[in-house]
């Protein structure tokens, strides 16, 4: 039986895996690609993100298929391949707090799996503007999802002026030296370099035990990787059916300590009734876009969160999140009238950017269908 192609997409939160993953589902390059989502929260939110018109996406939620779900992982690529649609191709989004060299692990230890399946290559995913920024384990951990890569995207250059992008490409030089790096915008690289990277890299580090964890102790390096996540971050969901202010949410994300790392979700704005929005929270970045129409879904708010461990107080999270709903009624007169000079201002200028975000969002899912109903 001729063996699927796996790719993993790795990058630290935030980094733009997802945005790569619908980029790549909507290019064309006429391969039937199986796609397997692994979201570290207990949502799929990032399924749910994932937009495409054909093949089958599956997920995987709350734990890392580095770790805590490995077999998870194991079972659910073997299905795929097993399924009446066999697929051309498999893209495996891995959770922003995976390591790499643990899945690649899975890969080489599991006899299932390499019957199936082979690892072509991995891909990961640097956010540009933020990736130096990173502090301690979150450092650490970035620079290994560096390391194991075949083929590295410097994504977000968008944000970077020149002096800012030659400096960081020197400094991921530094960190590797034998990957391609490329600049990215929106994860957008030519096709032909993310299939049939043939995976030399991780073979050969597999073959010199230069993964840095030993590969004849999975079992036992798979409950320290698990541990150390338990150990570093942490997660926690809201879920609301009110709708939020939009000002007064987006102050509060921008006002979130350093140690909450991502913030995603879906969120019902009172001042877009319509439509529902994704916020997403990357570093210190804050977004809103506006993302389909609710039409009969019951409007929602749902958010994941996920910070340092110990460092999420979900009471205080909620109170927040509460204050910040259209109704409240909670923010003292004065606060109110200070605001209302500062909403002025931001209200036309975020909306603005929002309702344009949303217009153009529109517009590239109307061109995408158009051009899907010509094929
Ligand atoms: N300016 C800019 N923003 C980007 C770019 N790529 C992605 N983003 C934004 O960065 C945020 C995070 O992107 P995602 O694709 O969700 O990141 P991810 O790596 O899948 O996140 P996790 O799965 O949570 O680790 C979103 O708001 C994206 O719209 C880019 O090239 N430039």
């Amino acid at each position: 039986m001729k063996q699927v192609p796996v790719t993993v997409l790795s990058g630290f939160l935030g980094s733009g895996k997802t945005t790569f993953l619908n980029y790549l589902l909507h290019a064309d390059h006429g391969r039937r690609i199986g796609v397997l989502v692994n979201d570290f929260g207990s949502v799929n939110i990032d399924a749910d993100l994932v937009t495409r018109i054909e093949g089958e996406t599956m997920s995987l939620a709350n734990g890392c298929i580095c770790c805590s779900i490995r077999g998870d992982m194991e079972e659910t690529l073997v299905s795929m391949v097993d399924g009446d649609e066999k697929p051309d191709h498999l893209l495996i989004e891995a959770s922003g707090v995976s390591d790499p060299a643990a899945i690649v692990q899975t890969f080489a230890l599991s006899h299932d799996l390499r019957a199936k399946v082979y690892l072509d290559g991995i891909v990961a995913v640097v956010d540009g503007e933020q990736v130096r920024d990173l502090k301690g384990k979150n450092a650490l951990l970035a620079r290994r999802q560096i390391a194991v890569a075949d083929l590295l995207l410097v994504n977000k250059v968008d944000l970077l002026d020149d002096a800012q992008r030659a400096s960081l490409s020197k400094w991921l030089r530094q960190q590797v030296s034998d990957v391609r790096l490329v600049e990215t915008v929106r994860g957008r690289v030519p096709l032909e370099l993310v299939f049939g990277l043939g995976g030399k890299k991780w073979r050969e580090a597999a073959e010199k035990d230069t993964l840095d964890v030993h590969v004849h102790d999975v079992e036992q390096s798979a409950k320290h990787a698990h541990e150390n996540h338990l150990l570093e971050f942490e997660t926690w969901t809201y879920r609301g059916e009110k709708p939020f202010d939009f000002t007064a949410l987006k102050r509060m994300m921008s006002g979130l300590p350093a140690s909450v790392y991502r913030v995603k979700g879906i969120v019902q704005l009172q001042n877009m009734p319509a439509e529902r929005t994704v916020l997403q929270v990357a570093g210190r970045r804050v977004s809103f876009l506006g993302d389909r129409l609710w039409r009969d879904t019951r409007p929602y708010t749902e958010l994941v969160f996920i910070a340092a461990a110990g460092k999420l107080d979900p009471d205080r999270l909620a109170a927040r999140m509460d204050q910040c709903l259209a109704d409240a009624k909670e923010t003292a007169a004065e606060d109110r009238q200070a605001d209302a000079i500062g909403k002025e201002v931001q209200i036309n200028r975020w909306a603005q950017k929002f309702w344009e975000h949303s217009a153009r969002a529109m517009q590239q899912r109307m061109a995408e269908d158009h051009s899907n109903g010509e094929q």
